[in-house]
């Protein structure tokens, strides 16, 4: 008699054993609800340790009396909208500015006043900005726009004097592209395709055109009307690998981060590229930006609940 057995990745033993085909639908649908109550109690865990790290991140960060605050895109943002509220401050003078379409209903819908930021008026610098990533590495390197926004990011966290990313544990890694699989890349839709060779030519394997969820409704489109590409590359090497020796100048497809991410914004027809990178704070000012890319700091929800903070060195 032929018995069905279903081995679990996680207790690695045998947690079904069904001697009966008779049973099998029963056994299948028990099965299915096993895993589909694991799936949701992992993402239940997921989300509260997205709530985790805003939360703290909030209360560490958002200034009293803040007047300008960048408000990023994403799922784990609206976490920080919520902390902000819960601070229970006045933001009646406050003004929000988002990052895209999701991220300006998000600031209506909490009841507070976003600014576009071809609004703000001259010479404003946001007193801090808040955003999601999709991995951070040692250095506070990023890895952002999986959910297809990067461009306007970007220009609010290089325009705030402190920016602040949150993110659960899966995105806290040593180098960039080790559990995110690419960068994703903001271009001309009429030059996607050069973009996708020049890539190829760099060592990136397989980079596409993201499509829509519904594939042929064609190429998503970003809130500028533009395309995203994403373009997988080996782990990105940080400078201090380069000083220790490894060789990030693009040989067999093995970059620098700050070296791709250059190389990548050089191509005709990128807006922008997924990565933030380089200086940062007051070497930043220095230079004369106002913050510089990589965050100041970056807050991380842990599975045991506990939240885990890297800090730009200065
Ligand atoms: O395009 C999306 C943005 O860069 C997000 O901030 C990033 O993808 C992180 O999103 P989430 O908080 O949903 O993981």
């Amino acid at each position: 008699m032929k018995s069905i057995v279903l081995l679990s990745s996680t207790f690695r033993s045998p947690i079904c054993s069904i001697p009966s085909l008779v049973a099998r639908t029963t056994f299948q649908k028990t099965c299915l609800d096993y895993f589909n109550r694991r799936h949701q109690s992992n993402m239940a865990s997921i989300e509260a340790s997205k709530r985790a790290a805003a939360t703290e991140a909030v209360k560490n960060h958002y200034p009293l009396n803040a007047k300008w605050v960048g408000i990023g895109s994403g799922t784990t943002i609206v976490y920080v909208v919520e902390a902000i509220k819960n601070l229970g401050t006045d933001t009646s003078l406050t003004r929000f500015v988002p990052t895209g379409y999701q991220s300006k209903q998000l600031i209506t819908k909490a009841g507070l006043t976003p600014v576009e930021f071809d609004a703000i008026p001259e010479g404003v610098v946001l007193d801090i900005a808040f955003d999601g990533a999709d991995e951070v590495d040692d250095d506070l390197n990023c890895i952002k726009g999986g959910g297809a926004c990067l461009f306007q990011e970007k220009i609010v966290a290089l325009q705030a004097k402190e920016f602040i990313c949150v993110a659960d544990s899966r995105k806290l890694q040593n180098r960039l592209l080790t559990n995110w699989a690419y960068i994703p890349i903001e271009v001309a839709p009429i030059a996607a395709h050069r973009v996708v060779r020049k890539l190829k030519e760099m060592g990136s394997k397989n980079p596409a055109i993201r499509l829509n969820t519904v594939a042929k409704e064609g190429p998503l489109k970003t809130d500028q009307g533009f395309f995203i590409v994403d373009a997988p590359f080996p782990p990105l090497l940080t400078p201090s690998d380069v000083q220790a020796g490894k060789d990030g100048s693009g040989k067999a497809g093995v970059w620098e981060v700050s070296t791709l991410a250059n190389k990548i914004k050089a191509i005709p027809g990128v807006l922008e590229v997924g990565i933030f990178h380089g200086i940062t704070g007051p070497q930043a000012q220095e230079a004369g930006a106002v913050g510089g890319q990589k965050p100041f700091a970056a807050y991380f929800g842990l599975p045991d609940g506990s939240v885990t903070v890297r800090r730009a060195i200065h």
